[in-house]
């Protein structure tokens, strides 16, 4: 009885030291810095507590533009405890990516494989000058470089990987999880998130790695997609029990790369060039343990997958709720499912001889990003006429600049697929950032697009597809954008958000 009635007070004050030092810490004492343009960023962490910790600095970048205002030099922050330097002006931004070694891109990547449970001893192997110039990551970077950007290592990739998605976007294809009902044998109702999903991570993961690694993990895309929903938690170092889903389903995908790896070079010979590469890269830094070659293997996979299915998600629905645009579009592109006698869709059409298509893609890219560029202060540097002090992160939130109406005209708020054609020098501008920049440039984004142009393609013209009716007292609308998570790229839906669609073949 005496203990019980104990222990209320020491709860009590706890909780009153815990909000203080938090109003101190994340409120007050920011409001004391000369630096802060203005408050309002301040009280976002302090409130936006509700969704979790990593929720509030999510707050901060995606609600950016909104509370930075005209704020354009360099300015510090407290997010999580840590103070940061945040970069919202172009120029500035083109000052950081030059400063390579001030600003510091290698302490990022290392966070990156300490998230995916790469040793101290082998982040150290990997970025190990050893006398020379180079270390074993610049030579991964150059690595994924020769995979992805245009040549005969990505002509190989893209040819299987697109071939995969006409597979698998396909009628009998359209199973669990993606059916939520069948209508007799000639029309499906469809969650269109999971469908795009599944075709592209499925095709990806084939493409990547070859079959065998369905072999060792038959549900490495249903795992993949445990991670993934909750993968923004893994930088912000949540613990176990308040994520167990995304850290249990990491470990499979981990353990399932190790396996993969293990298996005998011969019966992985359809992985694509990447995965030698790279597997030539540990044996020659002498990592042979399974449980570190599964992670870093992984961590690749999960960069190579996270992104376009949800473009493509994204791009359907657009066009779905727009039917002047999707018929715009649908006319555009026509002549690329009619030239070849295979029926194959003739990519090179859809690449140079579709500018609607063009400029809608940019713009879902606009609307639906939120690429985040981090640096690490090493040494001291100026930027932008601030003096920046080392061992400070350094964030240059994108998405705001994608909402300056200087650079992309009236209405910025707003869906305009016509946007990017009406304005080309938008294309070159130094505020559009869709794949980040600088030595950490998206190496993916030639990928990317024909992703996503294959998907449309396949998706517009081999299927009838309505938006199914709303259930009673609800309307049809397109769903909003998490705006909530540090996605660090394509955003998802709100929870709970999808399109639900009704599919029939066009055949039938
Ligand atoms: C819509 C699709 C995509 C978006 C929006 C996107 C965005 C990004 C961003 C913002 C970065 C980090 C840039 C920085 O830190 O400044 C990045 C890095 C990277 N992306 Fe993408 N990406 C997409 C698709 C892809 C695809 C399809 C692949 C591969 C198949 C890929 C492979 C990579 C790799 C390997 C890196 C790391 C580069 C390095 O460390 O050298 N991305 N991406």
């Amino acid at each position: 009885m005496c203990g019980g009635s104990g222990i209320i007070p020491i709860i009590a004050a706890v909780t009153t030291l815990w909000i203080g030092w938090r109003l101190w810490r994340f409120t007050i004492s920011p409001l004391l810095n000369p630096d802060a343009p203005k408050p309002l960023p301040y009280l976002v962490p302090f409130f936006g507590h509700v969704r979790g910790m990593a929720a509030n600095s999510a707050q901060v970048f995606s609600t950016g533009r909104k509370y930075f205002g005209n704020a354009r030099e360099p300015w510090s922050l407290t997010i999580m405890g840590e103070d940061t330097y945040i970069i919202t002006s172009p120029t500035d931004i083109l000052a950081v990516y030059r400063e390579t070694v001030k600003l510091d891109p290698d302490a990022i990547v290392k966070d990156v494989l300490a998230d995916f449970g790469v040793s101290l001893t082998n982040v150290n192997k990997l970025f190990d000058r050893r006398g020379t110039p180079r270390h074993a990551m610049d030579h991964c970077h150059d690595l994924f470089k020769t995979q992805l950007h245009p040549g005969d290592h990505l002509e190989a990739l893209q040819d299987i990987f697109l071939a995969n998605i006409d597979a698998l976007l396909n009628w009998d294809r359209i199973a669990d999880p993606m059916v939520l009902a069948s209508h007799g044998t000639t029309s499906r109702r469809v969650s269109l998130w999971k469908w795009c999903g599944n075709v592209l991570v499925d095709s990806a993961t084939r493409a990547f790695s070859g079959n065998a690694i369905y072999r060792v993990a038959p549900n490495i895309v249903d795992d993949f997609f445990l991670f993934d929903d909750e993968a923004w938690k893994l930088p912000y170092r949540y613990p176990k029990f308040a994520a167990r889903t995304m850290y249990d389903a990491k470990a499979r995908c981990e353990a399932a790369f190790a396996d993969f790896l293990a298996l005998p070079k011969q019966e992985r010979a359809d992985a694509s060039w990447i995965v030698g590469a790279l597997e030539k890269v540990y044996e020659d830094l002498g990592i042979d343990e399974p449980t570190q070659r599964g992670p870093m293997l992984f961590s690749l996979h999960r960069v190579t997958n996270s992104n376009a299915y949800r473009l493509c998600f994204w791009s359907v629905a657009h066009l779905l709720h727009n039917p002047n645009l999707l018929e715009a579009i649908k006319s555009e592109m026509k002549p690329a499912m009619t030239r070849s006698a295979d029926k194959s869709v003739d990519m090179s059409y859809l690449l140079d001889s579709c500018p609607r298509l063009a400029s809608f893609y940019e713009e879902i890219l606009r609307i639906t990003n939120d690429p985040i560029g981090i640096r690490l202060v090493a040494r001291k540097v100026t930027i932008g006429g601030k003096v920046l002090e080392p061992g400070r992160k350094v964030l240059m939130p994108y998405r705001q600049m994608h909402y300056d109406s200087a650079v992309f005209g009236k209405d910025v708020a707003k869906f305009d697929s016509d946007r990017f054609l009406n304005n080309h020098s938008v294309y070159r501008s130094s505020s559009w950032k869709p794949f980040g920049g600088g030595t950490m440039y998206c190496p993916g984004r030639f990928l990317a697009k024909r992703e996503v142009y294959m998907f449309l393609a396949l998706f517009l013209f081999r299927f009838d597809v309505k938006l199914a009716p709303a259930s009673p007292g609800s309307k049809i609308k397109l769903p909003d954008l998490d705006e909530t998570i540090p996605a660090g790229g394509i955003l998802p839906p709100v929870p709970g958000g999808d399109v639900i669609v009704d599919v029939t073949p066009v055949s039938l």
